[in-house]
């Protein structure tokens, strides 16, 4: 669903705005909104977006400036370029910023936006987040799901969506529910049964567990603040499958590049952890803390490749103010992280690959205090998984960059070239040759 760029852009262009609305903003209000390309009579711009939108968006920012607007058709969008712009939305009107735009394909995949991502702002999202930050993501439960397999994201993250047909959109994404219904309803069963199961054998205590048996096992507490149900026990599934599983991939995948093709900064994250790690182990939970250098790359990596370019469209619920200029209710607000986190103005040799700038800096986390730094997003709808993401992708890497030295293969350069998508993936996949490093085999096993 995140990877359906354009289409979540355009997909319900139409009917935002009534005829007299339209008439009234493009002879009255127009002057109050912000400048923009023109488009089209009837479609706007929508004839005029390319696939890869956030680098045409980061484009069209340097003629426009920090804050513009298109059309697409009557539905009016707003792209911001500026960490200031970021502040006033994510910071100072953050409430009345915090609604989601629902696209139709987005609807459809989370059984009607019950979900977390994609819920509107008020007390339904509010218990739902609530759930998951505090009971999923809880340290017990990451234990829990600790070395379990990846094997059922990884049969949903296999299928790809297919792109760019307004018309059969909403059809194919039913379709789409159908298959994933067919995975997650057997697995869900299954999970049900062994549940009762062990009821009768006394459920042991340290088991590990993966998410959906801690959903099975919350929706029958009465004390989590929220009626669980099937249906929404889904939806949070499909938030873990669609917003972690390719962010984090794709994420891994960009680090993997950026390093094959800075040997000279390889070695150091490689140095560091024969130090923290050492030859004769394998990296634990435990090492993450004292690799600051890889830390430090990987935040690299999400300033040069966020995931998620234009963080999730915003929406605000009432008529407001930004840069000086009115944005409307209703607007598809796009936060354009992209263009910040490679703005001249904001980084030294914003196009250089170098994660020093991160080693000594206090204030360059991911929790979204830093206007310049957004690779999460930040305020009331910052990303939701996010200790889950950094524990992930650092153990992955550590596991990966330890464990083997990489190269590519006979003849290959390094490929640094994006495709398009709403999570911002390699043009090519990355193909690259491990070879062992640690001493001891069995440390393999
Ligand atoms: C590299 C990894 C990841 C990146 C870069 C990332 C990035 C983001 C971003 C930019 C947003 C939108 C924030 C905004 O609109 O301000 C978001 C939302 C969200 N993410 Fe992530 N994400 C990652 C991994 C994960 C994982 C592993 C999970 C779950 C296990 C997850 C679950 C969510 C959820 C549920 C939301 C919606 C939050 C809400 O609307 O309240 N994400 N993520």
């Amino acid at each position: 669903m995140w990877g359906l760029v354009v289409n979540e852009v355009v997909e319900n262009y139409e009917h935002e705005l009534s005829p007299f609305q339209l008439w009234s903003y493009s002879h009255k209000e127009e002057s109050r909104l912000p400048p923009g390309p023109r488009g089209l009579p009837i479609v706007g711009f929508l004839p005029f977006l390319r696939p890869n939108l956030h680098h045409q968006l980061t484009e069209l920012s340097q003629q426009y400036g920090p804050i513009y607007k298109f059309w697409l058709g009557s539905r009016l969008c707003v792209v911001l370029n500026s960490p200031s712009l970021a502040k006033q939305v994510v910071c100072d009107q953050d409430s009345v910023f915090a609604n989601r735009d629902l696209p139709i394909a987005g609807l459809v995949a989370t059984y009607g936006g019950i979900d977390i991502a994609l819920s509107p702002y008020g007390s339904y999202w509010r218990d739902m987040r609530k759930l998951f930050v505090r009971e999923m993501l809880s340290n017990r439960n990451l234990e829990a799901c600790y070395s379990l397999g990846d094997t059922r994201s990884e049969r949903l993250s296999e299928m790809c969506i297919p792109r760019f047909d307004l018309q059969a959109l909403q059809k194919e994404m039913e379709a789409m529910l159908k298959l994933i219904d067919s995975i997650l309803d057997p697995l869900i069963n299954q999970c049900m049964k062994s549940l009762s199961d062990k009821r009768e054998v006394e459920i042991q205590r340290n088991e590990k567990k993966d998410f959906i048996q801690i959903l099975l096992e919350l929706m029958e507490q009465k004390d989590i603040g929220i009626s669980l149900d099937l249906m929404k026990i889904k939806a949070i599934v499909m938030d873990i499958m669609i917003g972690g599983t390719d962010t984090t991939i794709t994420t891994v995948e960009w680090v993997m590049v950026e390093l094959l093709n800075t040997p000279q900064i390889m070695a150091k994250v490689q140095q560091e952890l024969k130090d923290v790690v050492g030859v004769n182990n394998i990296v634990e939970e435990s090492h993450l803390p004292n690799l600051h250098y890889l830390d430090a790359v990987l935040k690299e990596t999400l300033r040069l490749h966020p995931a998620l370019p234009l963080l999730l469209p915003k929406r605000p619920s009432q008529s407001a103010i930004l840069g000086g200029y009115t944005i409307p209710e209703g607007t598809k607000v796009f936060l354009n992280a992209y263009a910040i986190q490679r703005d001249p103005q904001v980084w030294e040799s914003p196009l250089e690959f170098q994660p020093e700038r991160f080693l000594n800096s206090t204030n360059l986390e991911y929790a979204g205090n830093n206007m310049n730094y957004l690779p999460f997003g930040s305020g009331r709808r910052i990303c939701a998984g996010l200790p889950l993401a950094e524990k992930m992708l650092m153990f992955v890497l550590a596991s990966l960059l330890h464990s083997f030295d990489w190269k590519l293969p006979e003849g290959e350069n390094v490929d640094l070239s994006e495709g398009f998508g709403l999570v911002i993936k390699k043009n090519e996949r990355l193909l690259a040759i491990p070879a062992p490093r640690l001493s001891n085999f069995e440390l393999y096993q």
